[in-house]
């Protein structure tokens, strides 16, 4: 009988390639640049498997042109960019990667938190550009971190792993999410409010929550009207849940202090995008959970998904019902 056949949409170390390779033949795509979706589709048609990352938009398209597929799995956490609906359809088992990633990604967010509150890359420019005169009394002032309120947005393994961080900071704790969580108020002292309640009285607003059609903008130019002037919103989740266009009014206008994004709307953006040249943001290419650790074994887990689902057994985490 022939050997499966698996489609992987990014390079990929020999190690994994060859743990494939055992079972399957393995085409890779060789480019660190998303799969455009003609070229998904002509190398999925004849695939079993398709190894996949945030970028590459798995559409009814491709699903429907890909009558062998078996199993789809994805690098990542989120799973926003693959046509659910389509994969089950289909009887396609669709794989992704919670909790190993957690605490890399809190890291980073907290990090993104705390570069923003404190202007770390506007003030690092000036000395890359030969500007620092000496030290001066008001340049370069942000806000306190320690004792201020941060308010998570999506209080789920991400959420709780950086209120643990902000626990350590003396900070209070709002968080919002469909469904209260009492064991993250037990666990990180963390208090629920309704959104409007925590927008208004975070001192850092961060949204971790996935971007569903629910979340779609939940994060708007009224929801900006309604933070401090001094906040720091924080955005390590996706693009979608922001209204971008609001963001950078309110980041002009100084309804808000400062931000710190990890994701955006249409990634990746370049140098001319408008929120790259405001001094008081933050922009990082969507790296909260490239640890070098972390992403060996996402990758592991991933390529692991892959050969269970081409042998037709469950996954070790295939994406919840939704
Ligand atoms: N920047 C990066 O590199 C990374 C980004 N991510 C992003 O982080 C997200 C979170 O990951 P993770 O913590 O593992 O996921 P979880 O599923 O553990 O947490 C998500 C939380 O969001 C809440 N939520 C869902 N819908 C809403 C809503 N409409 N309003 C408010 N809260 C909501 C959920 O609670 P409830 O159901 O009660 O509402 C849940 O607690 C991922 O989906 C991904 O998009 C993840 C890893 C790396
Ligand atoms: O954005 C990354 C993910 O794991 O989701």
């Amino acid at each position: 009988m022939d050997k499966p056949h698996i489609f992987i949409a990014r390079p990929m170390p020999h190690w994994l390639i060859e743990k494939l390779e055992q079972e399957a033949t393995v085409d890779v795509w060789n480019k660190n640049e998303a799969v455009p979706e003609e070229e998904l589709i002509r190398r999925t048609e004849e695939a079993d498997g398709l190894f996949c990352t945030v970028s590459e938009a798995v559409t009814r398209n491709v699903i429907e042109q890909a009558p062998r597929l078996k199993v789809i799995a994805t690098m990542a956490v989120g799973y926003n960019n693959i046509d659910l609906e389509a994969a089950r359809e289909n009887k396609i088992k669709v794989g992704h990667t919670p909790g190993v990633l957690t605490e890399t990604t809190a890291d980073l967010t907290f990090a993104l938190l705390m570069a923003a509150a404190r202007r770390l890359p506007e003030a690092m420019d000036t000395i890359r550009n030969n500007e620092w005169g000496s030290w001066a009394p008001f340049a370069f002032t942000g806000q306190d971190i320690y004792g201020a309120t941060l308010g998570i947005i999506g209080m789920g393994r991400i959420g709780e792993a950086v209120a643990k961080r902000a626990a350590g900071f003396d900070m209070n704790i709002l968080y919002h999410n469909r469904s209260r969580k009492r064991e993250a108020e037990e666990r990180v002292g963390a208090v629920y409010t309704e959104l409007d309640e925590l927008l208004g009285q975070a001192d850092f607003v961060c949204v971790l929550a996935p971007a569903t059609p629910e979340t779609e903008k939940l994060i708007d130019a009224e929801a900006f009207r309604k933070m401090k002037k001094t906040a720091v919103f924080i955005n390590s989740s996706r693009g979608a849940t922001v209204d971008e266009p609001a963001l950078i009014d309110a980041l002009r206008e100084g309804e808000i202090f400062g931000a710190g994004l990890d994701v955006f709307e249409n990634e990746p953006i370049g140098a001319d995008h408008p929120l790259v040249s405001l001094s008081n943001v933050v922009v990082l290419p969507h790296i909260g959970s490239a640890s070098e650790k972390t992403r060996r074994q996402m990758a592991d887990i991933t390529a692991d998904h892959i050969l269970q689902g081409l042998k037709g057994e469950p996954l070790t985490h295939e994406v919840p019902e939704t």
